[in-house]
């Protein structure tokens, strides 16, 4: 069932679903399993005929009659043990029941010759036949109509071969009642057995189905926290950590790196003239130029180190585990490609410089902004000097 809400309809007559494509669906999943047992029923029909074989000789001897008789055994049961070869190599012929019911209904012609020719065994071969109706209908897997069809021709072949030996009227009422009931019995089993199959397999759906609509709404859900993780965690321009974050982040690394007694380095960058750039190529040309600096600076920098936007041009470095004379090493390649990236802006190739400044966290410092105090003056001497440089502190 393709909506989980929709109920499914099994029609009391057929025991199928009343929507094709779902029966068919059935039976797809049910085939390795109906295919399996359709084997086992055939193997033991096509045994049980050669067994009869051993009471034909004992009944006819070496005659002309039992030879009639065994042509028609072996026959029958050559054809049921080919087929479950065939089922064997595929599976899929078990779905149609095609084939299983022109197997049962030449079976029926097959064991009709018995009526001629052991007229001594007639009175009991009706209780044979009657076993073997109740048997198609609960151990030979097929679709239950076309069982139903193969079952009335059994019925109808056993009383005209009766009528031909010319029993009376009554006794093939009596016979057409007897032979009614294993049919009755076997139809109304198989239903009922069909029917909860198929409900069964309806409900399975159904909790398949929940479960993975389920299954999508966490990941949704996932997805949603992720997103939501990532618009509080990060500016929505550069993509950058927000100062939020990289404060956090901060304290984090601070408290790592003093445990492991290594140093931290804390870098402010402002980029140069960027009013005048805003100015002559508008605002939104300001904010491509924002974002180059921001993937720029994200590509150059290890992955422990963090990017931060602190507001407007200016940016954060974190340099974790890192002292003063790697970090001025660090920065000072980063302001140099930083100078020699130029960004598309307009079309036109566009040089950006920045300023920046740094410094050691001292070791009393244990919040972001006392650092930042520090770095500011050194970011305002660089732009005093001329800006494009790299300030230490
Ligand atoms: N496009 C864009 N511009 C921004 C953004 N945030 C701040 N600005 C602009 O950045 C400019 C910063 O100008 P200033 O502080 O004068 O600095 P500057 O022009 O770079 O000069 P110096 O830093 O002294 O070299 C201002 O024009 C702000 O409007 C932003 O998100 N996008």
């Amino acid at each position: 069932m393709n909506d989980s809400t929709k109920p499914y309809q099994i029609s009391a007559f057929s025991a199928e679903f009343t929507d094709p494509s779902e029966e068919q669906a059935f039976r797809a999943y049910i085939r390795p399993l109906a295919a399996r047992s359709l084997r086992v029923a055939l193997i033991v029909w096509g045994s049980l005929l050669l067994l009869f074989v051993g009471q034909d000789w004992l009944s006819l001897g070496w005659s002309d009659d039992f030879v009639t008789l065994l042509v028609c055994r072996v026959l029958q049961a050559g054809m049921l043990f080919i087929f479950v070869f065939m089922l064997g190599r595929k599976p899929q012929l078990v779905s149609s029941g095609r084939v299983v019911t022109v197997l049962e209904i030449t079976g029926f012609f097959l064991f009709m010759p018995v009526y001629f020719l052991l007229p001594e065994v007639a009175a009991f071969t009706i209780g044979v036949i009657g076993l073997m109706l109740l048997s198609m209908f609960l151990f030979v897997p097929n679709r239950l109509l076309l069982t139903l069809l193969a079952a009335v021709t059994g019925v109808v072949l056993t009383l005209s071969c009766m009528a031909w030996n010319g029993r009376s009227v009554d006794i093939l009422f009596g016979a057409f009642f007897i032979l009614m009931l294993p049919v009755a019995t076997g139809y109304f089993g198989a239903q009922q057995l069909q029917m909860v199959q198929r409900r069964q397999y309806a409900m399975f759906n159904q909790a398949k189905e929940a479960n993975l609509a389920l299954e999508e709404e966490v990941e949704r859900r996932k997805l949603l926290e992720q997103e939501l993780k990532r618009q509080a965690t990060t500016d929505p321009l550069t993509g950058l950590f927000n100062r939020r974050q990289y404060e956090m982040l901060f304290r984090r690394e601070r408290e790592r790196c003093r445990r492991q007694g290594t140093a931290i380095c804390v870098a402010m960058v402002d980029l140069d003239y960027f009013k005048a750039l805003n100015d002559e190529l508008g605002h939104d040309c300001g904010d491509m130029a924002l974002k180059h600096v921001a993937t720029l600076f994200t590509n150059q920098l290890r992955e422990g180190d963090v990017v931060g936007r602190f507001g407007g041009e200016e940016f954060i470095i974190l340099l974790p585990d890192t002292g003063p004379a790697e970090a001025e090493r660090v920065i000072e390649r980063l302001r140099q490609t930083l100078e020699n990236t130029p960004v598309s802006l307009q079309g036109e190739p566009r040089r950006l410089t920045a300023t920046f400044s740094i410094s050691a966290v001292l070791d009393d410092e244990t919040d972001i902004s006392e650092t930042l105090r520090r770095v500011d003056r050194g970011l305002y001497r660089g732009k005093r000097a001329g800006r494009n440089r790299v300030v230490m502190v």
